[in-house]
């Protein structure tokens, strides 16, 4: 049986879920491998690292593994690199998903409140949603840094649902990864993702999200 949903308001993941961004984050992570004399990931290895935050995924970049700690001076000298080349840079290769345009006309028709809960640092998420000309459909946008912890910590999601005056029960969080999921689980949030995103190199099915769809378009046929 298709599951059911019948959300007051969506919270929406950003990277991996309404944007392509590994193209920009690829390219700025290289400029700065490169910038450091060693050398680059390419697209593939950086699109298993996005999810946790630009700070997490300068770690991965500069020690190959997705916990890595590098040593302080290296971590120092690299991140404003990378801050500043993706400054430059972000929005330029990046698109929205097939659907996704669609799918926020479909949920917005429906009256329902939409917000964009990403672990992106502020700086980059506004003018990248802005750039892509969707910004306008989220009542809220907080960001990695918006709030003292991200996900998946469910306090971005509580805190959306509170400024919403909306019940945990009547959201539903979409996204792409397994912090999607915790951060919605921990907060009583319903929650769906997209079968295209970037979880680490894993299936999202095995977070036993309550669906999967293959488009934020689909979302519609799962509403009440
Ligand atoms: O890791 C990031 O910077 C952003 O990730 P998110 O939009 O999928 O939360
Ligand atoms: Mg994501």
């Amino acid at each position: 049986m298709t599951q059911r949903f019948e959300p007051e308001m969506v919270l929406i993941d950003l990277d991996g879920t309404l944007v392509d961004s590994v193209p920009d984050l690829a390219h700025s992570v290289d400029a700065m491998m490169t910038e450091l004399g060693r050398p680059p990931h390419g697209e593939a290895a950086v699109r298993n690292w996005v999810g946790n935050g630009v700070e997490r995924l300068v770690k991965r970049a500069l020690t190959g593994s997705l916990d890595g700690e590098p040593a302080a001076a290296d971590f120092d000298r690299a991140y404003p690199v990378f801050l500043e080349r993706y400054a430059a840079h972000n929005g330029e290769r990046s698109r929205l998903y097939p659907g996704v345009a669609e799918g926020l006309r479909l949920l917005a028709a429906r009256g329902i409140q939409l917000g964009c809960v990403t672990n992106k640092a502020a700086q980059f998420t506004e003018p990248l949603l802005a750039a892509l000309g969707v910004a306008g459909h989220f009542g809220i946008i907080i960001s990695g840094d918006s709030l003292p912890e991200k996900k998946p910590s469910p306090l971005p999601l509580q805190h959306a649902a509170q400024q919403f005056g909306v019940a945990t029960s009547d959201a539903l969080m979409v996204g792409d990864s397994i912090s999607d999921v915790k951060a919605a689980r921990a907060a009583g949030f319903p929650v769906v993702c997209v079968s295209y995103g970037y979880n680490h190199g894993l299936d999202i099915h095995d977070a036993e999200p309550d669906a999967v769809i293959d488009s934020l378009a689909e979302l519609d046929t799962m509403l009440a």
